[in-house]
């Protein structure tokens, strides 16, 4: 088979992007998956998201880790929205469907503002905080985050704590302006990506929720760029929250496979 597929990235968070509106892409074959994301025998990327037809919405996104595994994606989310703009689905506004539900984005040249779901359980233990916004996300504070080992330090939390089902894990250290510097080891990529923006979204809310900020919007700087979260917040539950940050296309080839 010749595939027809895209690279998009979003703050370096990276993705193969297939338009899959005629349901060819056999998504059972998650061996196929992993290889184009390999980024020494395919394409590479952190992971595949293919963008379907959605009887209920514009487009339907489904994302697949570099490892095969489902997930929400905010950063591929964003992608996909720059991607249907690109395919002259959507004008400058949508709402896709998504593994978690409906999500409702506007575009501006390549920044894309995308509506998250709205987080109600935030469970804060000594160390972290744990949290669901469309991906699971444990978030810690650290000090000298550029010196830590995220790989091997991420891997012993995902393991340690999470097991097999795992989750994402966000290392974040407050910065002078009010912003916070975030890395994070992604489940189902098992390493540190350049962003995660389910996981700064996370990162946000839990440093409103422990008092680290007052604010409702929350400068976020990864080693990939810079993302911006807004959100509302009323007992205890956070809604109205927004990602919104560059997703670009960054080449486009058909590979064989
Ligand atoms: N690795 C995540 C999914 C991708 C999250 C990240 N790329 C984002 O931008 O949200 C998980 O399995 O929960």
């Amino acid at each position: 088979m010749v595939l027809e597929f895209f690279k998009y990235q979003g703050t370096g968070n990276d993705f193969v992007v297939v338009d899959n509106r005629l349901d060819f892409f056999p998504k059972d074959d998650l061996k196929l998956i992993s290889k184009l994301c390999d980024r020494r025998f395919g394409i590479g990327g952190d992971g595949l998201i293919l963008l379907e037809n959605d009887i209920a919405s514009d487009f339907r996104m489904v994302y697949y880790n570099a490892d095969g595994s489902k997930s929400m994606c905010g950063n591929g989310g964003r992608c996909a929205v720059a991607f249907a703009h690109y395919l002259g689905i959507i004008g400058t506004e949508t709402t896709f469907n998504a593994i978690d539900g409906l999500h409702f984005a506007t575009l501006e040249g390549d920044i894309v503002n995308l509506k998250m779901n709205n987080v109600t359980d935030i469970k804060e233990k000594p160390a972290y905080s744990f949290l669901d916004t469309g991906s699971p996300h444990h978030v810690q504070l650290v000090e000298n985050l550029e010196r830590l080992n995220v790989k091997i330090e991420g891997a012993k939390l995902r393991y340690g704590i999470y097991g097999k089902s795992g989750s994402n894990i966000n290392f974040v250290e407050p910065a002078e302006d009010q912003s916070f510097n975030v890395r994070t080891y992604e489940r189902g990529v098992e390493d540190e990506t350049l962003s995660c923006g389910t996981g700064v979204t996370a990162v946000a809310i839990a440093m409103h929720k422990q008092g680290k900020t007052a604010s409702n919007q929350v400068d976020i700087n990864t080693p990939g760029g810079k993302l911006a979260i807004s959100f509302e917040q009323q007992n205890g539950s956070y809604t109205d929250i927004y990602l919104k940050g560059p997703a670009k296309q960054v080449f486009k080839g058909d590979v064989v496979c």
